[in-house]
């Protein structure tokens, strides 16, 4: 199950923004950077070093030994500055080795070097009761899957139980994907260094973290901030500023109007989840637009809510000649895939807003080059909010990228399709045609519920409806999403989520 994580940053006291995410090979070139600028790079390796021993000293005080696990590049490095500094605190610190100790080199080697401690090969290493692992075998360097016997430790260790502290990342996890090569320690803790990585964020990667500690090595914050790029971590931040504020000189049309399409007769209720999300996130007036066959099942359930008769595409016309009617969700519970593309198409062409989801994903597949020529505009006007199943059916060729992460993947399908993605789970990336992207970390688990999608896509119409610009109103939702799936608790229905939208609104926009 997802742990919820939290981050610290520690920097002599001062507390710095948490929401930058650098990819490995971006962080090699901040470190790069830094170092070119006259900071000597051995300088960095001590004080990450440090911060870790210290961290494991804080962390870990019932430790009766370190156990601290060394691998051939600079990671290792800080393992053994880490060992160093314990052995002086006077804690009991032992070194393994899972390389030749030769082939260390440049920092890594100063490092061993000004490490007195004797190391031994890591077969050696018996494992007691009272251990702490230090683990420092691979961080941002790890390029392949761990060879086998090394994968069988970390499995050994990891069922024996014993705590891990990890230095960058857990050893095994692709800092750059999140996914896990081979094996990975499953650490209680780690500590990285200036920012965060997408693999601290990204299943299954966030999961093998624990909390993370963001740890200032020195390296000029300007550079970090340089070298931030289009990949955030979502959180308010990055679109508060956004959000509609109440005003008493707004009517019900100027907070926006959201159209739901209904499914059949029998399949209203994920239209009637979308729209009352869509209300409660906002909007000025809402309305379920149904096939008169569905009409007579939702008359009984709808009351703030409108009800209109949209049975075909000339009906849809209509309906689209009203200026008012600018904000579409479409796909919750639909069924008619025919249907579905040819009011979907409809909508993109008569240049309105549209969030897609569910069935109206599926009905393109295969077809995306229709959705995407329907929604050809200079700023996004379409939102599609798959999970992983729909995400394959609509994007087979780049589901099937092995070396691409999920924020990868969803930068690719935003800019093949020119609209916002919502790639749906537990780890939701959003990303923008203009490679915006941004992860998010606040799901609970217990947000893995039926409706909850429903949810999601009427709460991103909702913020669409009030003028919050698509990309800022995706990222908006998913993160409210989150948090009143928070608020509502375990175990939550829909019904539920839906009550704790009002709270978690308030929450972000009080100040
Ligand atoms: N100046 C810097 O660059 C700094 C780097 N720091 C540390 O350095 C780390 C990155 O160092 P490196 O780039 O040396 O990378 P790593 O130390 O993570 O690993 C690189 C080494 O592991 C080997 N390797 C990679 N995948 C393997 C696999 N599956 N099986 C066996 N061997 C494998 C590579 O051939 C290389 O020798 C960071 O994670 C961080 O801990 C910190 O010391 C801060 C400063
Ligand atoms: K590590």
């Amino acid at each position: 199950m997802p742990k919820t994580q939290e981050f610290v940053v520690q920097t002599a006291g001062e507390i710095w923004t948490t929401d930058v995410v650098l990819a490995p090979k971006a962080m090699a070139e901040v470190d790069a950077a830094a170092i070119a600028s006259g900071i000597p790079g051995y300088d960095l390796m001590e004080r990450a070093g440090q911060a870790v021993a210290a961290t494991a000293l804080r962390s870990f005080p019932e430790a009766n030994r370190y156990i601290v696990l060394c691998g051939p590049g600079n990671n290792g490095g800080d393992g053994y500055v880490a060992a160093r500094e314990l052995a002086a605190c006077g804690a009991s610190a032992e070194l393994y080795h899972v390389e030749e100790l030769d082939r260390l080199s440049g920092d890594a080697r100063t490092a061993f070097e000004r490490c007195h401690l004797p190391a031994n090969p890591l077969p050696t290493y018996q494992m007691q009761p009272g251990d702490v692992i230090i683990d420092a075998i691979f961080g941002a360097g790890l390029s392949r899957d761990l060879p086998p016997e090394l994968a069988e430790r970390i499995n050994a260790i990891t069922a024996a139980g014993l705590p891990v502290l990890a230095v960058d990342l857990p050893s095994g996890i692709d800092g750059a994907t999140g996914e896990m090569r081979g094996a990975a320690f499953t650490a209680s803790k780690t500590v990285t260094f200036m920012a965060q990585k997408p693999g601290h964020l990204l299943l299954p990667g966030r999961d093998h973290c624990g909390s993370v500690e963001i740890v200032d090595i020195g390296i000029p914050r300007r550079m970090v901030e340089a070298a931030r790029g289009a990949l955030k971590r979502n959180h308010p931040g990055l679109w508060q500023a956004d959000l509609p504020r109440a005003n008493l000189a707004d009517h019900k049309y100027r907070r926006g109007h959201v159209s739901v399409f209904s499914g059949p007769f029998n399949g209203t209720g994920a239209c009637r989840l979308s729209a009352a999300a869509a209300a409660r996130s906002g909007a000025g007036i809402v309305a379920v637009a149904a096939r008169r066959s569905a009409v007579a099942a939702l008359v009984p359930h709808l009351t703030s809510i409108m009800l209109h008769s949209v049975d075909n595409e000339l009906d849809l016309a209509h309906y689209l000649d009203d200026p008012r009617h600018q904000t579409f969700v479409l796909g919750p519970g639909f069924g008619d895939f025919a249907q579905a593309r040819s009011f979907a198409l409809a909508i993109g062409h008569a240049q309105r807003t549209l969030v897609l989801d569910a069935d109206g994903i599926t009905a393109f597949k295969g077809k995306v080059d229709e959705l995407r020529d329907a929604f050809a505009d200079v700023t996004p006007r379409l939102v599609l909010t798959p999970h992983e199943g729909e995400f394959h059916r609509l994007f087979p060729e780049i589901a099937a990228e092995n070396a691409k992460g999920k924020v990868e993947k969803t930068r690719d399908a935003a800019g093949l399709l020119g609209a916002i993605v919502v790639y749906k789970g537990a780890d939701t990336v959003i990303a923008a045609p203009d490679g915006s992207a941004a992860i998010n970390d606040n799901a609970p688990p217990w947000l893995a519920t039926a409706g909850s999608g429903d949810v999601l896509a009427g709460m991103i119409a909702g913020l669409i409806a009030q003028r919050v610009p698509p990309f800022a109103a995706s990222c908006a939702a998913v993160y409210l999403h989150g948090e009143a799936a928070k608020l509502a608790g375990s175990p939550m229905t829909a019904e539920d989520l839906l009550e704790a939208i009002t709270a978690a609104m308030a929450s972000i926009t009080q100040d």
